[in-house]
């Protein structure tokens, strides 16, 4: 159960009271995640999530709820932070960062398939047109700079060949983000966590139709082919190989094409941003289970399998074939 902080009723109710979404008639903790505290909070008059920051503060929290709210103003199917009289959508519970959203309809896809990948890819197409004009600017804090930043704090828990791979990968890098092609690859806010379980998918008439995109805690202005590879390294992967399944990755990427034409230096650098993604996530990995934040944090994912991700796209680098 993904609660830090314990949210008495009358406390949510009183907060709920101020942003004029109706009444809270039940509050119940969301299981899952590994970052905030989450209850579902229902009101008279509709459904949200009460989100507290555990990890975040005020000062990075504007730029995510704010682009939220830019998205979901432009038709992108995202969480709408809620406002109070006075225009606030960053609020304050218990001395916390806290937040109201909307809550998205559906459950997400455990076992995606051709369809739910080239769903995720024409709405990641949209989403970034839809950002292109933010005007709040915050790096990915996530990227190379934490990279970098962090191997050296993790290399001591790593075995000879996996600090000969992780000092190769990042040294590629490094050389990589300072070459010109890569300068010239279009950027923007990107989610950069998209994985399987941060997509709501609806089931209606029997057919799945996107219900949205969630948990933007860690987007940042960085390359949009970062998103686009972070996604296939998850939507279009055997999680029990890592393998990639080449043909949903190439109608993801197919789908993605339709909306926002990749750029020729995009298809030609998509292999190496897919060596990012994956050195991005074994690093992170690395890092939440050798240093736990916080003695409550939730089991870890297995950074074993981005290692293997890793090294089957440097063993085995896929291109897109433009049909
Ligand atoms: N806006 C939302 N709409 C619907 N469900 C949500 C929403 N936000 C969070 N949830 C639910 O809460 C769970 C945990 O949220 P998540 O953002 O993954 O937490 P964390 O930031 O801790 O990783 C999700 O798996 C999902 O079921
Ligand atoms: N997607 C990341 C972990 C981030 O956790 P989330 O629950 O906030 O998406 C991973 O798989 O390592």
């Amino acid at each position: 159960m993904a609660v830090f902080t314990e949210v008495p009723f009358d406390t949510a109710r009183r907060l709920i009271e101020r942003l004029d979404i109706g009444t809270l008639t039940t509050l119940e903790g969301a299981a899952g995640g590994i970052e905030n505290t989450n209850y579902f909070a229902d009101t008279d008059r509709g459904r949200y999530v009460l989100t507290v920051f555990e990890r975040l503060g005020f000062e990075q929290l504007p730029f995510y709820l704010g682009l939220m709210k830019h998205l979901a103003q432009r038709g992108i199917p995202v969480p709408d932070p809620q406002a109070d009289a006075e225009g606030r959508i960053l609020l304050e519970l218990l001395g916390k960062p806290a937040a109201v959203v909307n809550r998205l309809p559906g459950r997400h896809r455990e076992a995606p398939d051709r369809a739910h990948a080239e769903a995720v890819a024409a709405m990641l197409a949209r989403m970034h047109l839809a950002g292109a004009d933010f005007p709040l600017r915050q790096p990915n804090l996530r990227g190379l700079a934490w990279w970098a930043e962090t191997v050296p704090v993790v290399r001591p828990f790593l075995d000879p060949a996996q600090r000969a791979l992780i000092d190769a990968e990042l040294a590629f890098q490094q050389q990589l983000a300072a070459s010109a092609a890569y300068g010239a690859l279009p950027a923007g806010p990107i989610h950069a966590d998209l994985f399987r379980d941060n997509v709501m998918f609806t089931d209606a008439d029997g057919e799945d139709r996107l219900g949205g995109f969630f948990d933007f805690y860690f987007a940042g202005v960085d390359r949009w082919l970062f998103d686009i590879a972070v996604c296939l390294n998850d939507w279009c992967i055997d999680l029990d190989t890592g393998a990639l399944v080449e043909a949903r990755a190439q109608a993801f990427v197919a789908a993605y094409d339709a909306v926002r034409p990749l750029q020729a230096n995009e298809l030609r650098l998509l292999p190496a941003l897919m060596r990012a993604g994956a050195l991005r996530f074994w690093i992170s990995r690395l890092w939440d289970l050798h240093l736990p934040r916080d003695a409550r944090m939730l089991a870890p994912h297995d950074p074993t399998h981005f290692e293997r991700v890793l090294r089957q796209r440097v063993a085995q680098p896929w291109h897109y074939e433009r049909s």
